[in-house]
This record gives structure tokens, C-alpha cells and sequence, in this order.
């Protein structure tokens, strides 16, 4: 299956365990490969025909916005079902980064898939 990629995705978010952590927003990095046929969409050159990635990463950052979980695993899960409930999506794959939350590692995160390819 062909996929549409976003790649580097930055987002603001309450996000953490700790109680420090709970009063202050963070940034998450998302890479997402979303399984998709392109074949109609490049037939027709019509946007309305394939999976918009301009419409799904301001979804994105829009959710984030208004989630505050503590697990990365959480916001992976909700993300993920919510993009797929949403756009329609049979097969994902998320990744999501939480930079600098270890000392020494560039980041920690979460990758999952969900869905049938
Ligand atoms: N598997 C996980 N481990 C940890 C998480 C997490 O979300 N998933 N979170 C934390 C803290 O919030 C940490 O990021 C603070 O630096 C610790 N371990």
C-alpha cells in the first residue's frame, strides 16, 4: 500500500508524570506514515481524493492542544485512534518523540501500528 508521510511534526502539549510536568507545555516530535492509495488522487490530481497531510498535521497540533495526558503511550494511542476514526485511515504508523526528557539521549518515545496494511 502507498503511504503519505509527515515527517518531523512539532506539537505543544501538557505531557508528562511528574508533577512539574503537569504545569508547563512540551514539545512532542511526530513522524507518521498513513497507508493510503495514492493511485486516484494522482489520476485526478485532485487533493479532495487522497489523505490531506495539511489537514491531518493541524489536526494534529489541535489535539495536542487541548490533551493533557501524562504517558506518551497515551497520547500515541488517542492520537492514533482519533486519526483514524477521523480521516479514514486503515493502517498508521506513529512515531512520537519526547526531546529531552532523558539527559544524554537526543529522545525517548513511543512507535506503534494500528490498523490492518
Ligand atoms: N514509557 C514511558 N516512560 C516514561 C514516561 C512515559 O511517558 N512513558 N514519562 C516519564 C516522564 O514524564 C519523563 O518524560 C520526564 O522526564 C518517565 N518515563
Amino acid at each position: 500500500m502507498d503511504r503519505v508521510l509527515i515527517e518531523g511534526l512539532s506539537v505543544e502539549t501538557v505531557i508528562g508524570v511528574y508533577d512539574w510536568e503537569r504545569t508547563i507545555r512540551q514539545r512532542l516530535e511526530l513522524d507518521l506514515e498513513l497507508a493510503t492509495d495514492i493511485r486516484p488522487a494522482a489520476a485526478g490530481d485532485d487533493l479532495a481524493r487522497t489523505l490531506d497531510y495539511a489537514a491531518i498535521s493541524q489536526q494534529i497540533g489541535e489535539f495536542a492542544a487541548s490533551s493533557r495526558f501524562e504517558l506518551v503511550e497515551t497520547f500515541a494511542e488517542r492520537l492514533a485512534a482519533m486519526l483514524r476514526e477521523e480521516f479514514g485511515i486503515a493502517w498508521l504508523r506513529l512515531t512520537l518523540r519526547k526531546p529531552g526528557a532523558v539527559a544524554n539521549a537526543r529522545a525517548v518515545g513511543v512507535r506503534i501500528e494500528r490498523g490492518e496494511r
